[in-house]
């Protein structure tokens, strides 16, 4: 068994059933990307993750153990982060303040790992008194990814981080957020930007109408004939 994921889930919105039988997982050091087309239930899937959709049958599982049982607060004390695609940082408040928010679960101090964040994306301490809602595209998703960092997870889930930032800026958030592996972080990633995410994959999941249509390392993926032609682009 993996690190952390989740086997064989169905499930979906009430009578909506999104996800047939997918299953995602993780090590702890590597990174999983999602793609798949619009609607194939790669959001749904990570939110299943979360404890955040009800599955029907399937199981999560972190470190050995069902986690199913657990709502979204207990999942992320358990030690897994969260970044979501949009309103992911408070623009009324400062990038400190933005900090201090994401680690307000923790009963411990914070400023080691404020410090942390502000090694990691260097911009984000020059800026720390800045509102957040003024900082650039690329910034914003660095302080997501900083605010679920708060948290000292042991897996960290994003959907969709390279979402409205251009070419150049996304490579570098994803070179970033690669970096973690070093730290032995277990990451989950949903993306749109297929190509690049798969650059940095140890494993890829191509999710088609909520099953696994593809799954390989990512270098592999972007080699694979049928994957090419059919997600990428040729
Ligand atoms: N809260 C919801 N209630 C009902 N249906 C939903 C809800 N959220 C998503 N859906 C539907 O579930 C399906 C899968 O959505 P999901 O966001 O998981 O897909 P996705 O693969 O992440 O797509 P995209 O790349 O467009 O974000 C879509 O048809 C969507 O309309």
């Amino acid at each position: 068994m993996s690190f952390f994921g989740g086997s064989n889930m169905y499930g979906g919105y009430g009578p909506i059933k999104i996800l047939n039988g997918c299953s995602i997982s993780v090590e702890p050091g590597e990174v999983s990307v999602i793609v798949g087309p619009n609607g194939a239930g790669k959001s749904t899937a990570m939110k299943a993750l979360l404890g955040l959709v009800e599955l029907t049958s399937g199981d999560v599982f972190l470190d050995g153990k069902s986690i199913d049982a657990l709502n979204t607060r207990q999942r992320v004390m358990a030690g897994i982060g969260f970044v979501p695609q949009t309103e992911n940082i408070f623009p009324g408040l400062t990038v400190d303040e933005n900090l201090s928010m994401g680690g307000y679960l923790r009963a411990d101090s914070v400023a080691d790992t404020k410090q942390e964040v502000f090694k990691l994306f260097p911009v984000l301490g020059d800026r720390r008194k800045q509102l957040a809602g003024t900082l650039s595209g690329g910034q914003r998703q660095q302080l997501a990814v900083g605010r679920a960092l708060m948290t000292n997870p042991q897996v960290l889930l994003l959907d969709e981080p390279t979402a409205g930032v251009s070419p150049n800026v996304s490579a570098q958030l994803l070179y970033e957020i690669s970096n973690l592996k070093t730290r032995d972080m277990a990451i989950i990633m949903v993306e749109q930007n297929a190509r690049q995410a798969l650059e940095i994959a140890d494993t890829g999941y191509v999710l088609v109408m909520g099953e696994n249509k593809f799954t390989g390392s990512g270098p592999d993926l972007l080699k694979d004939r049928e994957v090419k032609k059919t997600f990428l682009g040729g």
